[in-house]
């Protein structure tokens, strides 16, 4: 058998992992130190002077983890004693166990790049939980919830447009495929507005992106909507007891969980889809993604809204979600630094979960990484193959480009796209809609 290309890792000097790893994370743990400070008079009204201790034992833990990360310490082991804490130094163990170079030490601008950029977020988790009694405080909460109070117009404009659409039921079968197609590609540009390639700064949506879309479409560099369509379709027509469910793996909140939400109501009320099953972190992660509390924050806000059509969704969501049409989950696995094909070994009672769905989408850059694994795959290789084993059911990468990996791509489109945009690969401008599965 070929030998599997090799892991991103920050080794390259000058590639998008190692500028990550040198300049976006340690902004990243300067942000999330400064948030803490500025919080302080909060923790010692809440919790007196054990709060503000906790603050300066939270920012020393953070400092110290800054300077590991500096000076490419070797990794450690976590100490804290959480539920993953066990398989993530596992994990840690088996990174040590490939290396027979060096001192054998997994580190930080050495080892896969995904695992290194996995364990910062979980060590900012751990200096957190150790920190009682602000062990509950998230670090990135204040920033995600900015990026959808500057996004207010583009989301009452995207909830205007929503509204229109109902009852979707009575919409044309053309219409619907034209919505469908419509909706689905807001939710992929809402994948620009994530806050880690920022390095935590604002990346709001300001300005409509309804009417962008057209503009958007050459930037498009695979589209595989039309077998959503057809997929869909067929589900409906053939689901027996008549469940179409879909599941969504999120990623960002703010402006692109809206979008989210937008979609996911679109296919609820267009009756393309019975079910929505929703995939959220555990902890907080990669500064934006959604956690339970986001999603809650996120339905509370928009219902509450002095604009009626944005106050009208987000009373329809807080319903689907009372009535079990819309279905929160969140689970571990998706906070570990694993690849998506170890899925069924590690976490085989989410794949079971997965393999319910008659579509799972994968949201965004990060589990797009994990999907193939985060390897150099060559851009011609075919999704399923990169997938390397990874088929719970149909799914579908819905990502924005930001990190130096893609595949599928026809021969001779990366050596283009280079020679017009060398940047083309880290920038978001580009997009992908990549499916696999049985039609
Ligand atoms: O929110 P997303 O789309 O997963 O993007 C996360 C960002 O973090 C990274 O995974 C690494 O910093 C980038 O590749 C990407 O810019
Ligand atoms: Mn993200």
């Amino acid at each position: 058998m070929a030998e599997l290309p090799a892991f991103l890792s920050a080794q390259e000097v000058g590639s998008f992992a190692y500028l990550t790893i040198k300049d976006r994370t340690p902004q990243i743990l300067t942000k999330a130190i400064d948030t803490l400070h500025r919080h302080k008079s909060e923790f010692f009204e809440k919790h007196g002077e054990e709060g503000v201790e906790a603050e300066k034992k939270a920012i020393s833990l953070l400092s110290k983890l800054r300077n590991e990360l500096q000076t490419d310490k070797p990794i450690i082991p976590l100490v804290d004693k959480h539920i993953d804490t066990d398989i993530w130094n596992q994990y840690l163990e088996y990174q040590r166990s490939l290396l027979s170079e060096g001192d054998g030490e997994p580190r930080w601008f050495f080892s896969p790049w995904l695992f290194v950029e996995c364990y910062m977020y979980r060590r900012i988790h751990e200096a957190v939980i150790q920190s009682p009694p602000i062990h509950d405080f998230d670090v990135f909460k204040e920033s995600k919830d900015k990026n959808f109070f500057e996004s207010q117009e583009s989301i009452n404009a995207l909830c205007t447009h929503l509204q229109q659409l109902k009852p979707a039921r009575d919409l044309s079968e053309s219409q619907l495929k034209d919505e469908f197609f419509k909706l689905l590609q807001i939710s992929l540009w809402g994948n620009k507005c994530d806050l880690s390639l920022s390095g935590g700064e604002s990346s709001s949506q300001k300005t409509s992106v309804i009417d962008s879309l057209e503009g958007l479409k050459p930037f498009i560099l695979i589209n595989d909507t039309e077998s959503l369509w057809t997929l869909l379709s067929k589900c409906k027509k053939t689901a027996k007891p008549p469940v179409v469910r879909v599941d969504i793996v999120l990623d960002n909140s703010g402006f692109e969980l809206v979008t989210d939400l937008v979609f996911a109501d679109f296919l609820l009320s267009s009756e393309l889809a019975t079910e929505i099953h929703f995939h959220g972190k555990t902890i907080p992660w990669f500064v934006s993604d959604v956690t339970v509390r986001d999603f809650n924050w996120t339905v509370e806000h928009v219902k509450s809204s002095d604009q009626e059509a944005t106050s009208a969704c987000g009373a329809a969501w807080e319903n689907y979600v009372k009535m079990g049409g819309w279905i929160y989950h969140d689970h571990i696995f998706w906070t570990l630094p694993h690849p998506y094909c170890a899925m069924a070994q590690v976490a085989p009672d989410l794949y079971a979960e997965l393999q319910k769905a008659c579509l799972v989408l994968f949201k965004g850059d990060l589990n797009y990484r994990k999907l193939v694994s985060d390897r150099k795959w060559e851009f011609t290789v075919p999704f399923h193959q990169a997938l390397s084993g990874f088929h719970p059911a149909p799914l579908c990468s819905i990502r924005t480009l930001k990190a130096e990996l893609q595949v599928g791509l026809q021969p001779g489109q990366a050596e283009q796209l280079s020679a017009s945009d060398p940047h083309w690969l880290t920038t978001g401008k580009y997009g992908v809609f990549q499916f696999d599965g049985p039609l």
